[in-house]
């Protein structure tokens, strides 16, 4: 008789993981952010759809107040499947950011695009600077600030790609000279936009907020081991469905079973015909993040955890000392990596 599959209920505690990915340009870079506050009027917080609690960093709000602020949540279309619970979910985030206005964006999608513009126009006209509405986008590492900026460009005065985007985060280290994204023209003022480099949470308290972050592409795949990033991917993806990987292997909660039967049906061998793991883990996390393996998000959205992420735990000042140490590890292990 057929046994039903069981997915796992939690995700082991992984205390090793590292907590902090704060590099020495992200604290550049937010330091030149806030000396570039008092000409700025509005602050545009990019932040990743897939995990709308966990990618909310704390210091760019402690840092960057005291300006009008449009949250945006990008990467809709990774996170996207059933339409009624992302409406619930999309309505308890406006809720939670009011009296901010939130939206929801595919950087491909136009009528997305056509919403950030047109809150654009409404501030530009809402303004009585005659130099034109300054604005900056800012973010964690990789949520596609850049690539939301060359969208704005695209449909907003119909100019090609300025700013450099790619898969990993850090591809934006500088801010960038500003762009115009509206053009008086067309009866309007100008709306110029800053690209600023991805920040990091300087701690991340928690390992599976890290291992969420670090699917998502916020860090660089060489901090976390792949096969433990895709150990959690399974585990996700068995929570949202284990058919998911049904065209590789029958719904399972062993990575290396669910790896070797991947890199069999790919052809991710190493000599001798031994299963490739580690490539193959990495092309599973690949493959999610291109919306290949389910587009469903990492975050458990509701009142409860929304206040906890609203109202984090202040980190003791023994965690604090210790995410100093941590954060001078990481970023000697990233340079040594070319992160
Ligand atoms: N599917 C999807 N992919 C997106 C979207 N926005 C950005 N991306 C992809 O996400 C990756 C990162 O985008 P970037 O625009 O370079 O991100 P960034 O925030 O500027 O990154 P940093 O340089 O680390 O600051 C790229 O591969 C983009 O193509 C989106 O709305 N949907």
């Amino acid at each position: 008789m057929a046994t039903t599959f069981a997915p796992r209920a939690a995700f082991p505690v992984l205390d090793s993981l590292p907590r902090s990915y704060f590099l020495g340009h992200h604290r550049a870079g937010l330091s030149k952010m806030k000396t570039l506050l008092s000409t700025t009027d509005v602050i545009i917080e990019c932040r990743d759809y897939r995990v709308p609690l966990t990618s909310r960093n704390p210091l760019l709000e402690e840092s960057l107040g005291g300006r009008a602020r449009l949250i945006v949540y990008t990467k809709r279309d990774l996170g996207c499947a059933e339409r009624g619970n992302n409406l619930k979910r999309e309505r308890l985030l406006q809720k939670w950011h009011h009296p901010s206005p939130v939206m929801f964006s595919d950087h491909k999608e136009r009528r997305d695009i056509r919403r950030i513009l047109d809150f654009a126009r409404e501030q530009a006209a809402n303004s009585s600077t005659i130099t034109g509405t300054r604005m900056m986008v800012v973010g964690m590492p990789n949520v596609g600030k850049s690539s939301l900026l060359n969208a704005l460009r695209g449909l907003g005065v119909g100019k090609g790609r300025v700013a450099r985007t790619g898969a990993q985060p850090g591809v934006t280290r500088k801010i960038s000279t500003s762009v115009k994204i509206i053009d008086c023209s067309e009866g309007d003022s100008h709306v110029y936009l800053l690209d600023t480099p991805g920040v990091f949470i300087p701690y991340v308290p928690d390992a599976t907020a890290m291992l969420k972050l670090a699917l998502c592409g916020c860090v660089k795949d060489s901090i976390i081991a792949p096969t433990t990033l895709a150990d959690y991917l399974l585990f996700q993806m068995n929570k949202a469905s284990p058919t998911l990987y049904s065209e590789f292997h029958e719904p399972t909660n062993d990575i290396l079973e669910l790896l070797t039967a991947i890199a069999q049906k790919t052809g991710r061998l190493q000599k001798g015909g031994t299963p490739d793991i580690e490539s193959t883990a990495i092309w599973m996390i690949q493959r999610w993040r291109s919306g290949g393996l389910g587009r469903f998000i990492l975050d458990d959205v509701d009142a409860e955890t929304i206040n906890e992420a609203a109202n984090p735990v202040a980190p003791s000042l023994s965690q604090a000392r210790k995410a100093g140490k941590e954060a001078i590890r990481v970023r000697n292990a990233a340079r040594y990596a070319g992160g």
